[in-house]
């Protein structure tokens, strides 16, 4: 089936770059969010990350222009109801989605594809919720989207061929590479990262290390662009817990078991980049580390 409408539920870091990224390829874009302000600021953020890459030559300013116009705000879910495509984007957080997908389902389309950007919730679990598993995927984005050229593609048990094939051409079509996950928890690239990230904050907490020094030490000593604390600060300290913790409950081992450290954080809502402080304070001019 040849995908032109999209739906985007969950207008965050991740909902903003994907509708960007299907924009810039020509789907027309819902984007919904619970919050209008989070659609505002979605929409001021991909205009400023559009307009970036027409000043660096990436884009041409009518690419920029078509793709904006592509875009459109929509408070109402139900309207989403009769898209192509339908990427849930929302907080990493199961009860969330599967109240999304109820109170989609009286208003979709027969043909509507719904899928799930989340970072490690059961796909099979999700699509069971809905009245469509077979037409129902993992489709993992990466963060920053329109940097990023990974996609995650992972079937629930029920997903049907065609759904795989037509995500698959989607990816094409975005210039974006899939990699096939089977279904277990965080996938790929969480079941590895998450658990580097969330020992990196044990290191942390047990003192062999200063934020600064184990963000220095990855990034200098094993070339990697980010430290992994500034990288769970860029991801947001409550999606690395959801993750963890779906890592630690559906393979009850305690090698998965998340650092105390970031537990206290998430409780005292210092999440990131995106509250403005997490393992540094972001309110300055420069990051300043909080330990
Ligand atoms: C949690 C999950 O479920 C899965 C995940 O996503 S895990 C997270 C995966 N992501 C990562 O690991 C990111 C690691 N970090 C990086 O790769 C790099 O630091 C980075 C790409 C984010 C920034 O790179 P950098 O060299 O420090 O910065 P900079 O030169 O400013 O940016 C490089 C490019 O990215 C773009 N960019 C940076 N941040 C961006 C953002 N938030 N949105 C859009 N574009 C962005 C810049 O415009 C620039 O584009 P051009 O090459 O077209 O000029
Ligand atoms: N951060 C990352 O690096 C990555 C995240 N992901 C996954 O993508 C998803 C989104 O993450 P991310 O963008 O970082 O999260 P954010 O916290 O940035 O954004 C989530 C957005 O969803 C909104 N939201 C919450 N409930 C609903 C609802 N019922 N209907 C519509 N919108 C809702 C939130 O609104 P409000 O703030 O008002 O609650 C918020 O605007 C998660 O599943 C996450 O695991 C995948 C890859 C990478």
């Amino acid at each position: 089936m040849a995908i032109q409408t999209v739906g985007v539920i969950g207008a965050g870091q991740m909902g903003n770059g994907i509708a960007h990224v299907f924009a810039l390829s020509g789907y027309n874009v819902a984007l919904n969010d619970i919050s209008s302000d989070a659609v505002d600021r979605a929409i001021g953020l991909i205009e400023n990350n559009l307009d970036r890459q027409v000043g660096r030559g990436k884009i041409s300013q009518e690419d920029r222009d078509a793709a904006m116009a592509r875009i459109a705000p929509q408070m109402d879910l139900a309207a989403l109801g009769q898209s192509d495509l339908i990427i849930e984007a929302a907080t990493e957080n199961e009860d969330v989605k599967n109240k999304i997908f109820a109170s989609l389902a009286p208003h979709l389309a027969e043909h509507t594809i719904l899928t799930s950007n989340t970072s490690s919730i059961s796909i099979t679990r999700l699509a069971s919720r809905t009245d469509r598993p077979e037409r129902f995927m993992g489709f993992h984005f990466m963060n920053p989207v329109p940097v990023m050229q990974l996609v995650e593609l992972i079937r629930g048990i029920a997903t049907d061929e065609a759904t795989y094939k037509t995500l698959a051409d989607v990816v094409d079509r975005l210039g974006k590479q899939a990699a096939s996950a089977e279904d277990f928890p965080a996938f790929i690239v969480n079941r590895i990262l998450m658990p580097m990230i969330n020992e990196a904050i044990y290191t942390l907490y047990e003192g062999v290390g200063s934020v600064q020094s184990i963000d220095t030490s990855l990034k200098l000593g094993a070339n990697h662009p980010m430290g992994p604390l500034e990288l769970a600060d860029f991801i947001g300290l409550d999606t690395c817990l959801a993750i963890m913790n779906v890592l630690h409950d559906g393979l009850a081992d305690t090698k998965y078991r998340p650092c105390p450290l970031l537990v206290k954080y998430v409780e005292a809502g210092w999440l990131g980049r995106k509250t403005d402080r997490g393992f540094y304070d972001y309110r300055g001019e420069v990051p300043v580390p909080t330990r």
